[in-house]
């Protein structure tokens, strides 16, 4: 596609019918501010519409909404880093961690970082399968486990090392955790027309102990000096603050809350409640 097409395509759908996100890192996402009925039915969209479903088969592009790309951004993952994601269905975060191991990478190189993909459900499991076989990358591994009880893991030494420490296999610890866990998703409303009838006040708080015991085990599996995300789809504090509170609670001294304001400075945010009510 040139750069004509996509004027073209700005003076039929508006100036900014594609903009990058300027909170992303080396322009690497854009919004596209277009429907998905505009993209399919506009001709003067045609090409540029294969343009995106090719890219998108091959692994070049993938379409996200802009929000659900800013958890993985906040790990600060680092080449060689081993990176566990406990509720990785469909694995748009995890194509996202993927893509930060390869680009971490000296040219030439394959990475040396692995990213542990999980989710409960099996079905789920294959769609994420399918999702990040684009990537073509041999540093992924898939799991099927409750996230709250995921086990421990071991690492094999590579062979001159394990035959100087009698074989002695390494507990693995995550260096970085994303803990994106299943929530109520009242953050979607606006897409998510049939949660309008499911909705009640009380989701949240029916959420609230899973949340809180995936992300401890998440703790649980980092390393010292480690960092875990934690992110939700939806507003409601009981599953947001409440639960970053109670995480804090029960593990003292030993985690902390990191200040990332200084952090994706162009990202607009506010600060998280201090209280909230409880329905
Ligand atoms: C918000 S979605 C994750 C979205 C995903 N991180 C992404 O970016 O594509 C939550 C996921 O948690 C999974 N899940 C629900 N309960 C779980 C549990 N106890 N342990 C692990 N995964 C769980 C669901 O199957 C669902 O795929």
């Amino acid at each position: 596609m040139t750069s004509g097409d996509l004027w073209r395509m700005s003076d039929e759908c508006g100036e900014y019918a594609l903009s990058p996100l300027p909170w992303y890192p080396g322009n690497l996402a854009w919004h596209l501010n277009l429907s998905r009925k505009q993209l399919r039915k506009n001709p003067a969209l045609e090409s540029f519409h294969e343009f995106l479903k090719h890219e998108s088969e091959v692994g070049n592009v993938t379409r996200q909404e802009a929000v659900s790309m800013v958890p993985p951004l906040f790990l600060n993952v680092q080449a060689g880093h081993h990176i566990l994601d406990m509720c990785a269905a469909p694995g748009s975060k995890t194509f996202q961690l993927l893509e930060m191991i390869h680009q971490s990478k000296e040219p030439g190189l394959l990475p040396t970082a692995l990213v542990i993909a999980n989710d409960l459900k099996v079905q789920r499991c294959d769609v994420l399968i399918h999702n990040t076989k684009r990537m073509c990358t041999a540093n992924l591994i898939v799991t099927n486990h409750e996230a709250q009880s995921f086990p421990s893991c071991s690492l094999a030494k590579d062979d001159s090392e394990a035959y100087k420490d009698h074989c002695k296999p390494q507990r693995l610890e995550f260096d970085r955790v994303l803990c994106d866990v299943p929530c109520s998703g009242d953050g979607t409303l606006r897409k998510s027309h049939d949660l309008w009838r499911k909705w009640s006040s009380s989701m949240g708080n029916e959420f609230h102990l899973l949340q809180v015991n995936i992300a401890m085990r998440g703790i649980a599996l980092l390393k010292v000096g480690g960092r875990m995300v934690y992110s939700t789809c939806s507003m409601n504090p009981v599953e947001n603050e409440a639960v970053v509170a109670e995480l804090l609670r029960r593990s003292g001294s030993s985690v902390e809350l990191l200040d990332v304001s200084t952090e994706l400075r162009e990202l607009v945010r506010r600060p998280g409640l201090g209280t909230w009510k409880v329905s």
